[in-house]
């Protein structure tokens, strides 16, 4: 699977789009039931090792990436001793088959000394047989070191580079982090082949490059050497390696999808249909309605109707593509030269020896080593294509790597410091929108039209309002998740903007409305409320009492450390039926099918208002299980939207002893229970602030206009 994903990754190095419909630069093929359209390249690239001048340029860029790599890796101190070592190794076993040749020239020395003078040098005879065997051995001990030295430099690597892409990724604020452009980046740096790291990947790489040029140098030097004295040995060296090379070349050259721009699509209606058909018996979530709805009968005959009209033009994409590619290996005119080229050498032997029939023996001597040595020559020659090939890829993603760390991030940190005194926030802060007007990035209508108001130290607000009415947008500028386009929001009297990042957001908490889990216990849940007391249990169980999911979480199978959806999945096979739990935990037998022998586990399912009371709990730890909370501004989006009226009275009813003085901000779809008890009412439509008043002002002015 690695292997596949390296040969087929796309290669992005042209600007620009593709339009499959443009005749003048895309082929199109049919391939069974698929349309396959690919880009027309100019003759010469199609010369393995042509790279174009664009792609120069962009080595250049990348290849300082590489180097700042190497660096990284030879100065972390758990590496560069095992890296010298294996850079060593590599070198050695680089150098091995060129001793080898050697080897084999003395041999044919050897040889011609005794057609010449019908005598064998002994002792370098057995010099050579004892070189050659001592040759093979110290082969086997280097690969071996090579084996013991693989896991723990790739894995070191790649522990190292998990932080650096975990660091990455963590940085990232909300726009930037949703900028699509910054995804595929962080994609393509933590892209892994075969489950190495991209740092791995590209050691393998350059070291791998380093050897084989290594070795088809020295080869060469030994083999042209050794032949300088034999016979038209040059010439059967030249003969053969052409011969070779040509094959790369051709091999090469059947690769039709390995490189450039293309795309497949199918608009086979029938076979579109089949798949459809085929999915709907497979997965759980459609048999309610295939077995009510009666569909067995009916399912099967149009299986069996389309599976007779598509014929043999059924299939998967990669499977019909390797079929046709098989059947596109036809007879052509280079093919026919190709063949006798491989006859070749043994043409200019079985001429020479009419000529000189003396000379016999040395040439079949010679014969054998060119033959042996253009074989191995030509793997090599092979794979230093391959591995250029994509090396320029690699080198992509190793600067990819490095950017990702530097993409900055939309919103922009402050510098003050805030607050000026930590004491004050026990009395809330005060909080002001002037003029303020925002679009989410991408759209192009107002999610907030010219919103101001003013909230005093300690008040309580209720933002009241229909369905996209902007509500949770003026919660996500407060924390800056997203800046305002025009006007400014003040906290006790400063522009946000001007505030340290992390002071603002440490000051306020925050309950979206589309709050999330996150793959971890559900203590863990609850804890990262308030990293500061992440270890303080007490706490955390006083923020589940408050919260209101005390008493479920102790239900659950672990108490406090159930994970809701374990991030690591258990892996078995074979199991009988009736195994219902494994390791304490139900086994999800409907993911069988994906997964072959693979199975995973069911996530615990909480209801809809347990989720809420969770998030809440979350909320509380920060700001309201004690006096030492730093939080002076607290905002719930819809904070009872799952709770039943109980819970919500309850919450509510909590809230207002537990916050002291701080300000505090919700949002409400309507007037009821809260806004009862409100300082102030926002009351929103539409992107703007419509009206504003107490609870009972703005009954009465509702009553009035009746
Ligand atoms: N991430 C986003 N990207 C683009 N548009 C968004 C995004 N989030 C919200 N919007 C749009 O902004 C407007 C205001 O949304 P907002 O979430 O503030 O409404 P709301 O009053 O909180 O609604 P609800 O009561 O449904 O929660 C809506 O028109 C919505 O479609």
């Amino acid at each position: 699977m690695g292997h596949m994903r390296r040969r087929f990754k796309a290669r992005s190095s042209r600007k620009g789009t593709f339009n499959p419909d443009d005749a003048t630069r895309v082929k199109h093929t049919r391939v069974g039931v698929w349309d396959l359209y690919q880009e027309i390249t100019p003759e010469l690239e199609k010369i393995p090792g042509s790279s174009k001048y664009e792609r120069y340029l962009e080595l250049r860029r990348d290849l300082p990436f590489v180097w700042l790599m190497l660096k990284d890796i030879s100065s972390m101190r758990s590496c560069w001793l095992l890296l010298c070592c294996y850079i060593c190794v590599e070198l050695a076993l680089s150098l091995i088959p060129a001793a080898n040749l050697w080897f084999k020239g003395q041999l044919l020395t050897i040889v011609q000394k005794a057609v010449e003078s019908r005598t064998v040098d002994r002792n370098l005879l057995m010099e050579v047989t004892f070189g050659a065997i001592v040759c093979k051995l110290i082969t086997r001990l280097l690969q071996w070191i090579k084996g013991r030295l693989f896991w723990p430099l790739s894995s070191r690597l790649k522990q190292h580079f998990a932080v650096h892409l975990f660091h990455a990724r963590a940085r990232l604020d909300v726009p930037t982090f949703e900028n699509e452009s910054v995804q595929a980046q962080l994609e393509s740096a933590s892209s892994s082949v075969g489950g190495h790291s991209v740092a791995w990947t590209t050691l393998t790489m350059v070291t791998g490059i380093a050897s084989t040029a290594i070795q088809l140098i020295s080869q060469s030097s030994v083999l042209w050497h050794t032949l300088s004295n034999q016979m038209d040995g040059r010439m059967l060296a030249m003969v053969a390696l052409i011969q070779s090379i040509s094959e790369v070349i051709r091999w090469q050259s059947q690769q039709p999808l390995r490189d450039g721009v293309w795309a497949a699509t199918t608009k086979n209606q029938a076979y579109i249909k089949l798949q459809g058909l085929k999915r709907i018996v497979t997965f759980a979530e459609h048999r309610k309605e295939f077995v009510a709805g009666n569909l067995t009968g009916y399912a099967i005959s149009l299986f069996k109707q389309l599976t007779a009209t598509v014929g043999s033009d059924a299939g998967e994409f990669w499977e019909l593509q390797n079929r046709m590619a098989r059947h596109e290996r036809s007879i052509t005119p280079t093919w026919i030269f190709q063949a006798a080229m491989a006859e070749m050498p043994q043409i200019v032997f079985a001429l020479r020896a009419v000529q000189y029939p003396a000379s016999i023996p040395v040439s079949l001597t010679t014969l054998h080593l060119v033959t042996q040595t253009v074989s191995t020559f030509t793997f090599s020659f092979w794979r230093l294509i391959e591995q250029t090939g994509s090396i320029a890829d690699q080198m992509a993603t190793v600067r990819k790597l490095y950017d990702v760390l530097k993409v900055p991030n939309q919103v922009v940190d402050g510098t003050v410091p805030f607050p000026e005194d930590e004491q004050k926030l026990k009395t809330g802060v005060s909080l002001e929108f002037r003029n303020v007007s925002f679009q989410y990035p991408g759209s192009l209508e107002y999610a907030l039209h010219d919103v101001s108001f003013k909230l005093e130290q300690g008040q309580l607000c209720v933002i009241v309002g229909s369905n996209g009415s902007g509500k949770s947008t003026i919660l996500k500028l407060i924390v800056r998740l997203y800046d305002s386009l025009e006007g400014e929001i003040l906290i006790d009297g400063k522009d946000i903007r001007t505030l340290k990042l992390a002071d603002l957001r440490q000051a306020i908490s925050v309950l979206f409305q589309d709050y999330t889990h996150f793959p971890l216990s559900v203590r863990d849940n609850i804890a990262f409320g308030d990293p500061a007391h992440a270890e303080d249990e007490e706490r955390i169980r006083l923020a589940a009492r408050l919260g209101g999911s005390e008493e479920f979480i102790n239900k659950l199978p672990d108490g406090f450390n159930t994970y809701l959806d374990r991030p690591v999945k258990d892996y078995y096979g074979g199991l009988p039926e009736g195994t219902k739990t494994l390791f304490g935990r139900p086994v999800d037998y409907s993911t069988v099918r994906g997964a072959g022998e693979m199975l995973s586990n069911k996530s615990i399912g909480l209801s809809g208002g347990q989720m809420q009371r969770l998030a809440v709990s979350r909320t509380f730890m920060r700001s309201v299980v004690s006096d030492d909370s730093k939080v002076g501004l607290l905002l719930f989006d819809e904070p009872s939207a799952s709770l039943d009226p109980t819970a919500e009275h309850d919450l509510f009813a909590r809230l207002r002893d537990l916050r002291g003085n701080k300000t505090m901000l919700f949002s409400s779809h309507r007037f009821g229970n809260l806004t009862r008890h409100a300082d102030l009412i926002l009351y929103m439509n539409d992107s703007r602030i419509i009206e504003t008043g107490t609870h009972d002002e703005l009954l009465k002015r509702q009553g009035d206009m009746h």
